[in-house]
């Protein structure tokens, strides 16, 4: 608890006074936060409080299906550790008053001679279990737990993140004592909560839970539930057309209790601790991301909760030495060494905070943005945790911190109900009538009372009432047999496109590993590129894969540079020189290892071996009957017209797929053989 003493001693600055007195910007009132009427006091032996909370333009939505919110922000105080206790002139400089943290200047620290004082939307004491004010786990838990997982079962999508530096207490409150009733975190209670409701919901909902574990170190994802953990192979993150960024591989588990979500979340954290110990200060460098995919399913007669939401639950890396250091181009690119991912949180918080239109948000700058994409400032109702230490040893840190969180409190988001258009009209349809419903019982019940108020007019309104429910409900029955005449004919359209899918994959694989081989082998000048790995990039959308290995990046660019053709196996990268008849390979693993700093001289000195040309006859009618082959699975796998960023895709592969069918013509055309590097 505070120190009450020091407040008697106070006095409250006018808050104009506050914004004239000060040459400083931190002097700003947030419009939608009206008490700030509140006493700010401050000790004598200060001059000056900054206010510190940003202007938040407290948005709310048209559509009432639509949820238009800022990013809620909480602060946690946790308690100060032996440490902390142990060090000479510790002061402890938090304060709350009237909801406000206030940072008092302490006495023994000369850089900082002012009070801070911010605003959130919720600030958690826990420093003293015996103090009045102390929030405990579950108190956090009810305050921004509850109403997260209130909008997943309504079909939102969710997303809470712990920020603050290394040891403020981030994993103590997302995940804390898993075993302990009252020691444990957000997330255990989150999820317990969660099969508590489903336990209770009508019994004709099929409700569906899937969890999913990893996390992000060094721009690098690994699974946390995964079986063969042990060799930690990093995943891929990829973009899908509709659905957008996903991990390629990512095992998710549906599990239908809370004591078998226990288990991975056991499984989870312990493959995490695994890592922290064989690494040196990875905890404290990684993000770690618990995803629970929530279906709600109410059967063909009622679409009314016919939903599907996403909740991250995000422990983020401590925050040290990166908490202010975005806007300083020195220290952004020292960032970038220690936490690319943490680094462009704060450039995107920073951007989306702006608000100015057509501001860049450099979301693909990293993994974890690119990945929390809709958590920030898109489909998504987002909280994030502040965590900090009370002792002024670390008041920079906090300082740090709390700026960082002031700053994402204007982000604004703008989230949906995630459901197909056709349930959304059927919801509103369904809200309509009984509007209607409502109001000609309104009527009726007057007109039966015969009173005196009720005349001519009120009874032709009643009639259109009537008129008017009776429309919609015609309406509604036409819509929900629409749907389920849908439901019926998409379910088996979509069986049968599964299995001619499938079928389809199959033989263009098949027909793909004949191509590859004449890929590999042909030096296909002036294609300075990788035919099938383009294939896949176009099929696949991975192009804009940021997952990208960087060193693998200064090889290809490095490649393209020297005019060498490269070709990756996804262990090994081979780069011929065919100026000069040489090649040479590299194995992930070493490459992954190269200095990004050297990487010029590491390429420069690689160990080249000649490149001895073996003739081997390929007959123009192979390449022909191969490629026609290809062009009609293709046009078999041609979706319908309407949908017009596949078909582009489609005439992309297919030029593509000329240009090489040319490239090969041509080569066999004037040798009438080709020559294959062994
Ligand atoms: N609110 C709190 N009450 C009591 N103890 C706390 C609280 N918050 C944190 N602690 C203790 O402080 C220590 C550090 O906390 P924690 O591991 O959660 O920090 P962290 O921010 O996740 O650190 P890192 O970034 O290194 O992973 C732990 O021993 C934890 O038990």
């Amino acid at each position: 608890m505070p120190n009450s003493d020091a407040y008697q001693k106070s006095y409250t600055p006018r808050r104009r006074a506050i914004v004239n007195s000060s040459s400083q910007n931190e002097y700003s009132t947030p419009k939608s936060v009206k008490r700030l009427q509140v006493s700010v006091e401050t000790p004598e032996c200060f001059t000056k409080v900054l206010l510190e909370t940003p202007k938040v333009k407290a948005k709310t939505s048209k559509d009432k299906c639509d949820e238009v919110s800022n990013l809620r922000v909480a602060v946690r105080i946790r308690p100060m550790n032996s440490t902390e206790l142990a060090t000479t002139d510790v002061e402890d400089v938090v304060r709350i008053k009237n909801n406000d943290l206030v940072i008092c200047a302490p006495k023994n620290y000369h850089g900082i001679t002012t009070d801070h004082i911010f605003q959130y939307d919720h600030v958690f004491w826990s420093i003293h279990e015996k103090d009045s004010l102390y929030s405990s786990q579950e108190d956090v838990f009810l305050t921004i737990g509850v109403p997260l997982l209130n909008s997943a079962f309504r079909g939102f999508n969710a997303c809470l993140f712990a920020y603050g530096q290394t040891g403020s207490g981030k994993s103590y409150s997302m995940m804390g004592d898993i075993n302990s009733e009252e020691y444990s975190g957000i997330t255990p209670r989150f999820c317990r909560e969660l099969f508590k409701r489903v336990s209770e919901i009508d019994k004709d909902c099929v409700v569906n839970v899937e969890v999913s574990y990893f996390e992000i170190y060094n721009e690098k994802i690994h699974d946390l539930l995964s079986e063969e953990n042990s060799s930690r192979v990093p995943l891929k993150v990829r973009e899908h057309p509709v659905l957008g960024p996903y991990i390629v591989d990512l095992t998710t588990h549906t599990v239908k209790s809370y004591e078998e979500l226990r288990n991975y979340l056991y499984k989870g954290n312990k493959n995490r601790a695994t890592a922290a110990t064989s690494m040196n200060d990875f905890s404290s460098r990684s993000h770690s991301i618990f995803c629970i995919e929530l279906g709600q399913c109410k059967g063909l007669d009622d679409t009314d909760n016919s939903r599907r939401s996403k909740v991250s639950l995000v422990d983020l890396a401590g925050s040290e030495r990166l908490g202010s250091s975005f806007n300083n181009e020195e220290k952004m690119k020292q960032g970038v060494y220690i936490n690319k991912s943490l680094l462009t949180l704060g450039k995107c918080i920073s951007a989306l905070s702006d608000q100015r239109k057509g501001q860049f948000v450099p979301y693909r700058e990293s993994v974890l943005t690119w990945l929390l994409r809709e958590s920030l400032g898109g489909n998504s109702l987002t909280s994030m945790l502040a965590t900090i230490s009370p002792a002024s040893t670390h008041l920079d840190e906090t300082l740090a911190t709390l700026r960082y969180a002031c700053q994402a409190r204007s982000i604004v988001n703008r989230a949906r109900i995630n459901e197909s258009p056709h349930d959304r009209m059927i919801r509103e349809l369904r809200s309509e009538v009984e509007r209607l419903k409502a109001l000609r019982q309104n009527y009726e019940r007057h007109s039966v009372s015969r009173s005196s108020s009720f005349n001519e007019s009120n009874s032709q309104e009643l009639d259109d009432v009537k008129s008017k429910l009776a429309q919609t409900e015609t309406k509604l029955n036409e819509a929900q047999k629409m749907w389920e005449e849908r439901f019926m004919e998409t379910r088996k359209m979509q069986m049968k496109e599964l299995a001619e899918a499938e079928k389809h994959k199959a033989e263009l694989e098949s027909k793909v590993r004949i191509l590859n081989s004449v890929n590999d082998e042909i030096s296909l000048s002036p294609f300075r590129t990788n035919f099938l790995e383009e294939l896949e990039q176009i099929l696949t959308g991975d192009k804009e894969n940021i997952c990208e290995n960087d060193s693998l990046e200064i090889i290809k660019n490095w490649c393209a540079e020297k005019g060498y053709v490269w070709t990756f196996t996804g262990e090994d990268i081979t780069i011929r020189d065919l100026i000069q008849k040489r090649q040479t390979s590299l194995c992930l693993k070493n490459i992954s290892r190269i200095d990004l700093e050297n990487s010029t001289s590491f390429l420069d000195n690689l160990k080249w071996i000649e490149i001895v040309d073996i003739e081997k006859k390929l007959t123009k009618a192979e390449i022909t009957t191969t490629m026609n082959e290809i062009y009609k699975l293709l046009s078999n796998l041609r979706p319908s017209d309407n949908e017009n960023h596949i078909n582009l895709l489609y005439a992309r592969i297919n030029k593509l797929l000329q240009s090489f069918e040319t490239a090969l013509l041509g080569t066999v055309k004037n040798t009438k053989t080709v020559k294959w590097a062994p």
